[in-house]
């Protein structure tokens, strides 16, 4: 069995949050992921859902400023939030800048050296961390749902539609839709990829839909008043793409709502209700 080792466990709404720290073979080195266990995880194994954060996160962040856990408590849903990339790398540039780097994986495999040997997170979140979590905790691989915010929400996106058949739900906050063509795609996605676009069209989720729907309706939330919006979310490119590829799409705008987790918050209970009903937790 692989071992992980208990940061901390604490009572959340009858159930338990756990942070948790593991060795990684994807990533090559320590990676940490926080799981909120509902009650009902006591007497029955449970749907998993994966929530994965931006840029500038870690696990913690959703954890604490979401306010999953009260639903996914009453639901009987697991909550995964992993990290958003390795730490302590030590290569040259890895750190001091926000959009690269420690803390923006962008969920992608690179094949650049010296990131290929760490950022590993497509590989880490599809196949690891799920292996690692049925063998540690009640929960039914069988049964997921994926879903995330901004860099997350690309992650979310790209890796349901990558997989079909892997993740019975998906749902996004503000997702980068589009990393091909906005500033914070062009800057990472070379470094992790290489120079030949065609690698980055793999991890973009609007060439994805044209090819490949995903079996069920994508909710996204995207708030208005986000800074963001127009240079690096750009959800009516997504918009358009799901309707040439025949993918159904559920797109919200929130007039007012900014990038923050004062937005995600407001609306978590409905995107833990969209996962749940395809998750059989109506
Ligand atoms: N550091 C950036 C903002 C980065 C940012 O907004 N990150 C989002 C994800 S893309 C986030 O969730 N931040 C953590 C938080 O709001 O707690 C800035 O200063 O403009």
């Amino acid at each position: 069995m692989t071992e992980i080792e208990t940061i901390s466990e604490q009572r959340c709404h009858g159930g338990t949050q756990g942070f948790y720290r593991h060795h990684s073979e994807s990533c090559g080195g320590p990676m940490r992921f926080a799981l909120y266990q509902p009650p009902q995880a006591a007497s029955e194994v449970c749907p998993v859902l994966y929530y994965l954060a931006g840029l500038t996160c870690t696990e913690e962040t959703a954890t604490i400023k979401a306010g999953a856990q009260r639903l996914a408590s009453e639901l009987g849903l697991i909550l995964v939030m992993p990290d958003t990339s390795p730490r302590n790398t030590g290569f040259d540039g890895a750190t001091g800048d926000w959009e690269f780097g420690e803390g923006a994986g962008f969920y992608v495999d690179a094949t650049q050296a010296p990131w290929s040997s760490r950022f590993r997170m497509h590989s880490y979140v599809v196949d690891e961390l799920p292996a690692l979590i049925a063998e540690h905790f009640p929960a039914d691989r069988e049964r997921s749902g994926i879903m995330g915010h901004s860099m997350g929400g690309h992650g979310a996106l790209t890796i349901a539609l990558k997989h079909p058949g892997r993740y019975r739900s998906v749902s996004a906050f503000a997702p980068i839709v589009a990393p091909t063509q906005v500033p914070w795609g062009e800057k990472a996605l070379p470094r992790y990829l290489g120079e030949d676009t065609s690698a980055w069209a793999a991890y973009d989720a609007c060439e994805l839909v044209r090819r490949q729907t995903f079996d069920g309706t994508i909710l996204i939330d995207q708030g208005e008043a986000d800074g963001f919006l127009s240079t690096q979310l750009k959800p009516e490119l997504f918009d358009q793409a799901c309707a040439e590829g025949g993918q159904s799409l559920v797109l919200r705008r929130h007039a007012g709502y900014d990038h923050s987790y004062y937005f995600i918050s407001t609306f978590i209970d409905d995107h833990l209700r969209h996962h749940a009903s395809a998750l059989g937790r109506p």
